[in-house]
């Protein structure tokens, strides 16, 4: 592949251009009568799979999903426990591009500590490029739990 079709993060002008289309579809998606407020999560996997989600709100309201956490729950349903990903694209149909909230983010770390997050504002607006790692910091990882099991077993 030419150096030209590569832009930062390795992520060719393909695969960002499918990441957009599929978080932007499944934002039109979204179940969410309460707030208004329709976001679109698509992950990219290490072999190159795309799975998407949307938030599904709730009446009770505290049981709303967000997008980012549909989309894993429906990447290990369908590739397994061993996903990993690469980039996280998220979209909203709202015209201001807004950030995975700290359970999104606590729950993507799982499956990639540093994997790009793409975020997209909407409509016309010029998309956000962050990291995992920038987003959590000093995360709460597996390791954490295997020095304790290797102390307690
Ligand atoms: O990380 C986030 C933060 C919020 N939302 C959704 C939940 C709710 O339906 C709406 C407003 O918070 O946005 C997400 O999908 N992901
Ligand atoms: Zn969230």
């Amino acid at each position: 592949m030419s150096q030209a079709a590569l832009q930062s993060a390795d992520l060719t002008i393909t695969e960002r251009e499918n990441l957009r289309v599929l978080a932007t579809t499944a934002a039109e998606r979204s179940y969410s009568p309460y707030s208004h407020f329709r976001v679109g999560a698509a992950l990219l996997l290490t072999d190159g799979s795309i799975v998407t989600g949307c938030n599904v709100e709730n009446c009770s309201y505290r049981l709303t999903s967000c997008a980012e956490q549909g989309a894993i729950a429906r990447a290990v349903a369908e590739h397994g426990p061993k996903i990993r990903l690469r980039a996280v694209a998220v979209a909203n149909l709202n015209n201001a591009a807004s950030m995975p909230c700290g359970a999104c983010r606590q729950t993507l770390t799982e499956f990639g500590d540093d994997a790009t997050i793409i975020l997209y504002p909407g409509e016309n607006g010029a998309p956000k490029e962050t990291t995992l790692g920038e987003l959590l910091p000093h995360a709460f990882r597996p390791e954490h739990l295997e020095s304790h099991h290797s102390r307690t077993s």
